[in-house]
């Protein structure tokens, strides 16, 4: 894999910047150059106008943060996945490469929002979940960036095989369309 663009969604102040401006990674021994894009948070979420942005259809996968403190970042981060899986060009694809951080671990006397709440959105929408005290800990920063560089690998080889698919698909089509027309 050469490399991956990656962007970075959450309401403000939940932790994005603090924890997403590495630029490398080193998988397999490779160093792998991550492109990130830590956007403002827009309030328009409709999928329309979401999804026409130039940093979804640029992504090849997604950092969704959210404050464990803050119950409506949390909110945030549940529609964000429901409008990103709804994009268009996104069907097809087995699985979107989408990591769910719980970010500001440290603070656990101030958390609204429970780690099972966080796992169970994960399992449910199909995406990784860390929580990570991203100005504390920066190993569990990079844990997400390995576990979302894993992710993009995996759908691009579920899209090579798909490819591959429908070029046997394809070939076989083309066999028997020419023997069907030699046995006239
Ligand atoms: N206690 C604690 N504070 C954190 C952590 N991560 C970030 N912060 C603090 O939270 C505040 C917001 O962090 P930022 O990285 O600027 O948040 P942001 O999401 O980029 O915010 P915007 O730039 O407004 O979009 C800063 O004061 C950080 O120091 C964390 O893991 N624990």
């Amino acid at each position: 894999m050469d490399g991956a663009n990656i962007v970075v969604l959450g309401t403000d102040n939940v932790g994005k910047s603090e924890s997403l401006y590495s630029h490398t990674v080193v998988v397999d021994g490779r160093e792998q150059s991550l492109n990130l894009w830590d956007a403002p948070y827009s309030q328009d979420l409709s999928p329309e106008s979401f999804m026409c942005e130039k940093r979804v259809q640029w992504a090849d996968g997604f950092v969704l943060v959210y404050s464990i403190c803050d119950r409506a970042s949390f909110n945030t981060v549940t529609r964000l996945i429901q409008t990103i899986k709804s994009s268009k060009d996104y069907l097809g694809f087995e699985k979107i490469p989408i990591v769910i951080v719980g970010n500001k671990r440290d603070l656990h006397h101030r958390r609204t929002v429970l780690s099972e709440e966080g796992r169970l959105l994960a399992l449910s929408s199909d995406c990784q979940f860390y929580e990570v005290s991203a100005a504390e800990n920066y190993h569990s920063v990079l844990m997400v960036f390995h576990g979302l560089v894993d992710r993009i690998r995996e759908s691009r080889m579920s899209v090579k095989k798909l490819a591959g698919i429908k070029g046997i698909v394809k070939s076989m089509s083309a066999v028997f369309a020419r023997r069907r027309t030699d046995s006239l």
